[in-house]
């Protein structure tokens, strides 16, 4: 059994830090799509670039490690609980190493386990086989592409492209209107697995379970085979594109399954996962526990960080704009959407449980001019009893929606880093109180890992490391200003003029 948690370490090591090649693939034909110098295209080069560091620095690609499901299949008589526990034996040394973040919080309580066990995790489905060999898959899905799941109930109404029915045409209309409210904020470009029928459970789990298939995996059900065909052209046509940008890629898998249904039910189930599409598996020797072959490993896929592909299309990088924190009102008034900025100085982070405790008492730091976070980072003490920052990219700023504005003139903040943009009460605070909203690159924890000089304190520990109030200094933090002082948001735009091109494609076709 010794041997068998080194090989599932091996298995949860490789799927945290390491793309496989059918995703890479997926993300370098995205990179071609993009004009060069676009917001887009700047985007996939620091993702290309994040894949690269991760791997070779074996540091998870993005900071949320998500959920840890296993897939497991044994043979006849295989010891299923022993098994279990070796597995969570692997997950709590992961998370010790700083390959996982600390990811379980106790859902009344807030509290959080710290080694990523506890009640539902991590998920296992076991199976049996009448093979001689184990085999394992892990998906390591975040929350932020999580919470874009959804699930349709049929008939339905839906914005923009209208009623779907209980037929193919309807389940046409559901997928194409899930990767519409998804935009940017499940870091597209995604990868989406599709479950039709089912109940509302099966549904789901059929949906993830879509996932584990290959990006080049043709469906052996000749209409679902037309179908995903068809969604991977006409979602691209949304123009929501990268971090939800605008651009040409915006969906980079489709993978549909399909269950009986009862009469009176009819689910289109979606699960709708990042570009950072964590997956990985292993065969295993029963006897010996170790590891036979991966299972999503066909070749090397070098990712390129696309600035030779700018320089060779002869486009220059939009100028940056260089910010010293804390920021005066003058120069964050002076900031457009569309304007890159590189920040120098004291950086905060916050999410969900600081902002709705900054409601309520005051801040422990002075934020007046200050630059607000949003980041759940992986943290690690070094040797010397000093805080290190594994991986440190943006989190899903709509949650914090019903805080920031009042947050916002409460303190002073001058800008709000967060992805995926923010709403209109937000919108309107920055453009009274003189502030941006500023997007960085999701999933792209490496690269702002590595952005941050020193962690120079800590405050709200208790609130588990990922919800922490952490004071870094930064040098060369790049993000680009997406909602701005003067009342234009180009989360607001896209949204807009995506919604008009999923109503084009209203006519039935199926
Ligand atoms: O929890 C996080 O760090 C990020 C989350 O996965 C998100 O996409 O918002
Ligand atoms: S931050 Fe983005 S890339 Fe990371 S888990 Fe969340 S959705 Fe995925």
């Amino acid at each position: 059994m010794e041997q068998f948690k080194e090989s599932v370490y091996q298995l949860i090591v490789e799927t945290s830090t390491n793309l496989p090649p059918d995703v890479r693939r997926a993300i370098v034909k995205a990179q071609q799509q993009e004009d060069a110098g676009t917001r887009a295209a700047l985007s996939l080069s620091t993702i290309a670039g994040n894949i690269e560091t991760a791997e070779v620095n074996q540091s998870p690609i993005c900071q949320d490690t998500g959920m840890p499901t296993f897939e497991i299949k044994t043979p006849v008589a295989t010891n299923q609980l022993e098994m279990k526990q070796v597995i969570e034996e692997a997950i709590a040394l992961a998370t010790k190493n700083g390959i996982l973040r600390p990811n379980s919080v106790d859902s009344l309580t807030g509290e959080n386990t710290g080694n990523n066990l506890g009640p539902g995790a991590p998920v296992f489905h076991f199976e049996q086989w009448e093979k001689d060999e184990i085999e394992l898959r892990l998906i390591l899905k975040g929350g932020g592409c999580e919470n874009k799941n959804i699930q349709y109930s049929l008939p339905c109404e839906l914005e923009g492209i209208g009623r779907a029915s209980r037929d193919l045409d309807g389940i046409r209309k559901c997928i194409l209107h899930s990767v519409y409210q998804a935009q940017g904020q499940g870091c597209s470009a995604g990868f989406i697995g599709v479950g039709v029928g089912g109940d509302r459970t099966t549904g789901y789990a059929l949906a993830k379970e879509q996932l584990f298939r290959t990006v080049d995996d043709v469906n052996p059900i000749e209409s679902l085979a037309k179908l995903e065909d068809y969604i991977m052209e006409k979602a691209n046509e949304l123009g929501i594109g990268t971090m939800g940008f605008g651009g040409q890629a915006t969906l980079l898998g489709c993978k549909v399954g399909v269950l009986n249904r009862l009469p009176a039910s009819f689910f289109v189930s979606v699960a709708y996962n990042c570009w950072a599409y964590r997956r990985q598996g292993i065969t295993v020797d029963p006897q010996s526990g170790l590891i036979k072959a991966w299972l999503y490993k066909d070749g090397e896929v070098k990712m390129s960080t696309g600035t030779d592909q700018q320089a060779a299309n002869g486009r220059e990088r939009k100028e940056v704009i260089e910010l010293e924190a804390p920021i005066t009102e003058e120069k964050i008034r002076s900031l457009e959407v569309g304007d890159v900025v590189m920040i120098n100085g004291p950086m905060y982070t916050g999410r969900d449980a600081l902002h709705k405790h900054l409601t309520e008492n005051d801040s422990p730091v002075d934020l007046n001019g200050g630059v607000l976070y949003h980041c759940g980072p992986v943290m690690l003490k070094d040797d010397k009893d000093e805080w290190q920052v594994k991986a440190a990219g943006p989190t899903t700023s709509i949650r914090e929606e019903p805080y920031q504005a009042d947050l916002i003139k409460k303190f002073g903040i001058r800008a709000v880093i967060g992805k995926g943009g923010m709403g209109a009460r937000t919108l309107a605070a920055l453009k009274e109180h003189g502030g941006v909203y500023l997007n960085a690159i999701g999933g792209a924890a490496q690269y702002y890992a590595q952005c941050i000089e020193k962690v120079e304190g800590v405050d709200f520990l208790e609130f588990g490391i990922p919800e922490a109030m952490w004071h870094l200094r930064v040098k060369g933090f790049t993000a680009i200003v997406t909602m701005d002082a003067n009342g234009n948001s180009l989360h607001a735009d896209v949204e807009k003029s995506s919604l008009e091109k999923l109503a084009d494609l209203r006519d039935p076709v199926f």
